[in-house]
């Protein structure tokens, strides 16, 4: 891979493709292509088709995507099985029409069995049933894994997925309906804070609290994707995150800490947990050469100092 070689990132605004972005530009690539939804709808086959021919790029990196919680997933099923399959469909046949040398597919750790063996090892794919509130997105992102994987056997070309655990950081998703657990407690816990005179106004999360999740900050994960880009990998599928988790109340505890919120904590358990664990076992990728360097309490700073400098322009996903 030099310099000069032509890297188109898909969804190059997002919270992960911005990331890469940036990690790509400090790297010293200066051939990047990036298109915004308005200007290329990549659920469009001939639009997708038209780009393809006219760019020519010798590497794609999948960062687009329906994305969202598990509020999001679980309402709006179709539009994450749907969209997310025409999405990297497109993506990945025109990439190996048009000879592209290097394809990296980004999945979630969703794809494995609601409760399959922890830590989650790359083998475990397609042993179980799938956790029910993103079953959709999950079988999407198994495709694509799988179309990946058919190329790499049927064509030889270096086309890999990596499945990242819960990501999280600046440019994230902060609607309260659509996006992840992790950017939603620190808009509500910031939100409360202020509302009160004297101490903060209370605060409602979803479920019991009692679910497990690992967070990988979303740099961390882009500094993977360059890692990945820069070294031929003997495999089809990698795990990347940070081999550590912890509950859903504990992450509270955590933010209402660097937030400096003071109030109740309030469990709306109508609300689903989803699944009950998905600790990924990151030792594959450890073993070729990565290992996460950016910590919880460390990355939950950085993004509520992003939060705090970008409270007029942060996202808010709506489907
Ligand atoms: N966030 C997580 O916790 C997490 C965890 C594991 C894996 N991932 C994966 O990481 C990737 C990016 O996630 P993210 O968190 O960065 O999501 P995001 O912030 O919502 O970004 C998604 C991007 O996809 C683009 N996009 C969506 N629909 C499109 C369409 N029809 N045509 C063209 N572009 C479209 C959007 O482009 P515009 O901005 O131009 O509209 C946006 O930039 C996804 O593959 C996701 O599955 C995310
Ligand atoms: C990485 C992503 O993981 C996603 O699963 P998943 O971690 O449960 O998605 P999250 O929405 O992050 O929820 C994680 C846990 O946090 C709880 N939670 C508590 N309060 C809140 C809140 O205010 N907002 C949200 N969103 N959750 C909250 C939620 O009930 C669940 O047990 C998949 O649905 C996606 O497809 C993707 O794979």
């Amino acid at each position: 891979m030099n310099i000069d070689s032509k890297i188109y990132v898909a969804g190059h605004r997002g919270m992960v493709g911005s990331a890469i972005w940036r990690a790509l530009a400090s790297k010293g690539f200066r051939n990047l292509i990036g298109k915004t939804s308005q200007e290329l709808d990549l659920r469009k086959k001939e639009d997708v088709a038209k780009f393809f021919k006219e760019e020519r790029p010798n590497v794609v990196i999948d960062a687009a995507a329906r994305v969202g919680g598990i509020l999001a997933n679980n309402d709006y099923p179709y539009q994450f099985l749907m969209e997310n399959m025409q999405i990297q469909n497109n993506l990945i046949d025109y990439s190996l029409k048009t000879d592209v040398q290097k394809f990296i597919f980004l999945g979630s750790s969703c794809i494995y069995p609601k409760l399959a063996l922890q830590p989650l090892k790359e083998e475990y794919l397609l042993t179980g049933a799938l956790e029910p509130t993103n079953e959709w997105y999950a079988i999407a992102k198994i495709a694509g894994v799988k179309a990946c994987e058919a190329i790499r056997k049927q064509y030889g070309k270096d086309y890999i997925s990596l499945m990242p655990t819960n990501l999280y950081g600046p440019n994230d998703n902060f609607d309260l309906r659509t996006s992840h657990v992790l950017p939603a407690m620190i808009r509500k816990f910031h939100k409360a804070k202020l509302a009160g005179a004297t101490s903060s106004e209370p605060v409602e999360l979803w479920g019991s609290g009692s679910p497990l999740r690992e967070f990988l900050y979303v740099d961390d994960l882009a500094d993977a994707v360059v890692f990945a880009l820069e070294n031929q990998f003997s495999d089809n599928l990698y795990n990347v995150g940070t081999g550590n988790d912890l509950t859903i109340k504990e992450l509270a505890i955590m933010i209402q800490r660097i937030v400096g919120h003071t109030g109740e904590i309030k469990w709306n358990s109508i609300k689903p947990d989803g699944t009950p664990r998905k600790l990924m076992d990151v030792s594959k990728m450890e073993n070729a050469g990565w290992k996460a360097k950016i910590g919880l309490e460390e990355g939950i700073r950085k993004t509520y100092d992003w939060f705090l400098a970008n409270q007029q322009s942060f996202k808010e996903v709506k489907i």
